[in-house]
């Protein structure tokens, strides 16, 4: 029987601990307070590592922000202090109410963005997904999965150079996530201390390649004995999950359903060519319809611009404004309520720069 906890016996700095999120802490709380990083979320607890021991920690109304991936200050009781500014942050329109953000995860370096290399590959989908991690502020790789599937040896060059059209720096790996060795090249984003996230439609492989990378071993050993409420012991397995690597895995509910929500910064950079293409319309709110001296369908007709990339774009920035506008709604509800001032405060600082 394992009874240690993978994630007990890791450091904070093999926990993600960075200079960005020590470079945060005033004099006094270095000398009394230490990191912890969030590994697991409950309705009314965390689960928290601090590269000694993996504890809960209850919920007050404090903490309600909280997600899996932040780090926070605790003190020498294992209280909870603050949380500290993430360097990265997923969120979602939250369910049921088809309106409000809900965060759902935090401090992700990397995202692998899953599509196969079959029929159902689709460039929209993957310009969705770009655009949601650069809103998040992580580093996007797409992995095109089934390489053995593919119909021709040529496919994930074309499929790739496709990708690259959209943006010559993307990273794209073509891999068999069935196959360890196949799934090592994506060892240069998988090194200790380094949190990575999975996104991807159904089917794409998410879980195949999750499997590859642990290597059942850590399934084995990665669960950890927790006393339930009727004090028996039950294994959960965490949200955040050390790879052999030395990398962190971050996989909630939440993760597997995200969608396009409030993210006009990500489709200002994930269609930086078109939005600077758009600088150079004769009218500032161009809709690239029909307006006179439209730089943009000038690009079009040129053959500099995809149709397909531009349509996609409008489509997205429809849905984006539809999602921005029941936002506001919300927004001004909570305002109502005394509630709004700490999320105005994080987003003004998004907002300042444009
Ligand atoms: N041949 C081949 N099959 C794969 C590969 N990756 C995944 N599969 C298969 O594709 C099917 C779906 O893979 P999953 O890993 O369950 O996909 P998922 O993205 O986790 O799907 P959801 O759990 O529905 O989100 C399974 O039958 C896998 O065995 C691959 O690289 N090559
Ligand atoms: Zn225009």
């Amino acid at each position: 029987m394992n009874d240690r906890a993978v994630e007990a016996s890791l450091s904070v700095v093999e926990l993600g601990w960075r200079p960005c999120f020590q470079q945060q802490l005033g004099l006094d709380e270095l000398e009394f307070l230490r990191p912890a990083r969030v590994i697991e979320q409950h309705r009314d607890a965390v689960v928290v590592a601090d590269g000694e021991a993996v504890f809960r920690i209850e919920l007050n109304s404090s903490m309600v922000d909280l997600v899996v991936g932040d780090w926070i200050l605790i003190d020498p009781e294992q209280r909870f202090q603050r949380c500290l500014e993430r360097s990265s942050c997923f969120q979602r329109k939250a369910a049921g109410t088809g309106r409000a953000t809900q965060r759902i995860a935090a401090n992700v370096d990397t995202a692998f963005i899953l599509s196969s290399m079959n029929e159902d590959f689709s460039l929209n989908r993957i310009e969705r997904y770009l655009a949601l991690v650069h809103e998040a502020g992580a580093e996007p790789v797409v992995v095109l999965t089934k390489l053995d599937q593919a119909e021709s040896p040529d496919a994930a060059a074309e499929l790739s150079a496709r990708l690259h059209r959209i943006d010559p720096l993307l990273a794209v790996e073509a891999i068999n996530g069935l196959d360890a060795s196949s799934a090592a090249q994506l060892s240069p984003w998988l090194r200790a201390g380094e949190t990575i996230v999975l996104l991807g439609s159904s089917g794409v492989g998410k879980s195949t390649l999750t499997n590859t990378l642990m290597q059942a071993e850590v399934q084995s050993t990665g669960g950890i004995r927790e006393d339930d409420a009727k004090g028996r012991h039950t294994t959960t397995r965490r949200s955040l999950m050390a790879l052999p690597s030395g990398a962190l895995i971050l996989d909630t509910p939440g993760m597997r359903e995200i969608q396009l929500a409030d993210c006009r910064d990500g489709l200002a950079s994930t269609f930086a060519d078109i939005e600077a293409l758009a600088e150079g319309c004769r009218f500032k709110d161009c809709q690239h319809l029909a307006e006179p001296a439209c730089r943009v369908r000038a690009a079009l007709a040129a053959g500099e611009l995809d149709e397909r990339r531009l349509a996609n774009y409008q489509k997205l920035l429809r849905e984006e404004a539809l999602n921005a506008a029941s936002l506001a709604e919300r927004r001004a509800e909570n305002r109502a309520q005394g509630r709004f001032y700490k999320q105005a405060k994080a987003e003004s600082k998004r907002f300042k720069g444009r």
